[in-house]
């Protein structure tokens, strides 16, 4: 497939790198600098855009795919007040988005397990709380995945109302704490207290490889796809 690289930061070079490992060409590399060079590829250039840029950039970014009919498999955190409005615009042009929080595969085990904990723990006497540990460079907080894991926790508890950043807490929300130490690639922290024990489950990432291949594998899935879709979608048909 060519791939056109939407963000050439951190993950955009770790996914080039697995990207021509499984046998994939590199349509462009775009960031800041040379966002213009995407209105001079043709339609044909691109089998799929990954997009993992910033906050900011990300909506911006996966509409111009849509509006080009590239499908697009955005990993950007920190932009889903506009979710909405990029799957209104996939279905009208009848076009393709893959998004997730988190693309390691790891990961998506770990949301199962913290849902089916969550379920258990409903009506327990414990305080549910999160922590999130990430890199010094990471500009949104708290994370996309402990935003994932925080409702999937609500979801089952039955007793909270929402989750709060802290130091903002407040009684009824779970409370999550977000921590910006070196160059942290991703840990997540979900903790239940007691007066008698604490059970607590975590994941680690040691590196972004986990990352960036279950996004290449994402765009392999999602060629000659329309629709939306998310990493359960994915799972669903590796499982069978
Ligand atoms: N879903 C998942 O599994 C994962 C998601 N992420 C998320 O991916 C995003 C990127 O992470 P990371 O690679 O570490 O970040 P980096 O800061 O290392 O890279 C971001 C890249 O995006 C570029 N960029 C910024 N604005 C634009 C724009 N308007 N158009 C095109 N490119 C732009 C930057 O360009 P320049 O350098 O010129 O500023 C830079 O090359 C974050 O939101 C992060 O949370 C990260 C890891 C896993
Ligand atoms: O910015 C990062 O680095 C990461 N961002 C994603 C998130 O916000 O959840 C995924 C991973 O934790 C790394």
């Amino acid at each position: 497939m060519n791939i056109l690289l939407l963000g050439y930061g951190k993950m955009g070079k770790t996914i080039e790198k697995i990207a021509v490992e499984r046998g994939h060409t590199i349509a462009g590399r775009i960031d800041v600098q040379n966002k213009s060079d995407m209105d001079g590829l043709q339609a044909g250039d691109v089998d799929v855009a990954i997009e993992f840029s910033s906050p900011e950039a990300a909506f911006g970014n996966i509409s111009y795919c849509l509006k080009r009919g590239w499908p697009v498999v955005s990993g950007t955190t920190g932009w889903l007040e506009h979710r909405s409005e990029v799957e209104a615009l996939c279905k009208e042009k009848g076009g393709a988005f893959f998004y997730a929080s988190n693309y390691s595969i790891g990961v998506n085990i770990f949301f199962r397990l913290n849902r089916l904990l969550a379920k258990l723990m409903n009506g327990q006497h414990y305080q549910t709380s999160m922590t999130e540990v990430h890199h010094i460079h990471k500009l949104d907080a708290p994370s996309g995945t402990a935003i994932t894991l925080a409702e999937g926790v609500i979801a089952e508890a039955g007793n909270l109302s929402g989750w709060k950043l802290e130091p903002d807490g407040q009684e009824g929300f779970l409370p999550i704490k977000a921590l910006r130490e070196g160059e942290v690639p991703g840990t997540h922290i979900v903790r239940y207290d007691s007066d008698v024990d604490t059970i607590e489950i975590s994941h680690i990432a040691h590196n972004r490889t986990g990352f960036a291949l279950g996004a290449v594998v994402s765009a392999e899935w999602l060629k000659g796809k329309s629709g939306v879709f998310g990493m359960d979608d994915l799972l669903k048909d590796l499982d069978q």
